[in-house]
């Protein structure tokens, strides 16, 4: 795997009021990554990113990106790092291209107008160049965001929530870009509500819930540990209890008997082997069933599972 370009370890941030929104924090992220940040609201995804990009100061812990101490070094470090923020935030009244080329002078570079061209080309915004800002849709607006955090060519880019608020089409059209980007060897740590966004654009995942990080792992191995497959078999003459035949099976009767469901596998195709088994038993030993169906969990059951179970824990401590 590649060399980590950003080590946090043991991030605290409490707040002025005593908020405790990051509670020793410890992660590390590869050149060349994508990796998804999952969390509930107010789990401390956004000051997390803060605190790596300087917004937010961090009350313990360090961060250390590109092998510099951001807070020793903190210029070299931050001018190779790309922030789109949640917020929309720039003059609507400025036309799109001086807004980028604004934000590349903010970190001190040169121009560079054939950088700045082919950032707003590959983000089809090169025709609206000279459009003013508020005349743009919501997607286009964002993308305008993203073109102003790339205009200073970062190698790690933030992206915090960047398909909240867009319509499905634009959420695809905004994973190709990140894409594109993922394939220029840019590193990419996105924080989403849209788990399918995980699923489709992650390599690796991290789940945090009320600023501690509960899981990181690559997703298909998140898929693969925590998956299950879950099937419904309809049984028009109720049973009193899982007949002894099937007692190796994870199996429990639902509806009062009506129903025999089965929740295991691991991930990897093992649920769907049982569960044709458990089909072919059933016929085989005459346990009348009138229809059944299966379904694999998804990485957003996992997540649920990982956060509810955590509040369960701290509920019953
Ligand atoms: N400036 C601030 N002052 C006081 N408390 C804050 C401040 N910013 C955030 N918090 C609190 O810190 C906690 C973490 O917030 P944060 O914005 O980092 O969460 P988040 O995971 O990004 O949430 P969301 O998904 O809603 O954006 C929350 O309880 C929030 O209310």
């Amino acid at each position: 795997m590649n060399e980590p370009i950003l080590e946090i370890r043991g991030l605290e941030k409490t707040y002025k009021g005593g908020v405790q929104a990051l509670g020793g924090v410890d992660l590390t992220i590869r050149r060349g990554e994508i990796f998804a940040l999952l969390g509930p609201n107010g789990a401390g995804k956004t000051t997390l990113i803060g605190a790596v990009c300087g917004l937010v100061n961090p009350t313990g812990g360090t961060i250390h990106a590109f092998g510099e101490d951001i807070r020793q070094n903190w210029k070299r470090a931050r001018r190779k790092i790309g922030l789109v923020p949640q917020e929309l935030s720039f003059d609507m009244f400025d036309k799109v291209i001086r807004q980028v080329r604004y934000s590349r002078g903010m970190f001190g570079l040169p121009a560079d107008e054939a950088r700045i061209e082919e950032v707003l080309r590959s983000l089809s915004l090169w025709d609206k160049r000279d459009a003013q800002i508020r005349e743009l849709s919501g997607g286009m607006k964002r993308r305008v965001m993203i073109a102003k955090a790339l205009s200073h060519e970062p190698e790690l880019l933030f992206l915090d929530e960047p398909t909240a608020g867009v319509d499905v089409e634009l959420r695809r059209d905004m994973w190709r870009q990140i894409d594109i980007l993922r394939g220029q060897g840019v590193t990419i740590i996105l924080t989403t509500h849209y788990i399918e966004e995980a699923e489709e654009m992650a390599d690796r995942v991290g789940v945090i819930n009320k600023g501690k990080i509960l899981l990181v792992d690559d997703k298909n191995a998140i898929m693969a540990k925590l998956g299950r497959t879950e099937a419904h078999f309809t049984l028009p003459r109720p049973l009193d209890a899982v007949p002894p035949v099937l007692a190796s099976y994870p199996l429990h009767l639902e509806g009062e008997g009506t129903r025999l469901v089965y929740r295991g596998g691991d991930g990897t195709g093992k649920g769907k082997r049982e569960v044709a088994e458990l089909a072919q038993i059933m016929a085989r030993e005459g346990i009348v069933f009138t229809e059944f169906d299966t379904r694999d969990s998804t990485l957003e059951d996992i997540f649920v599972d990982l956060v509810e179970d955590r509040q369960g824990e701290e509920a019953a401590a």
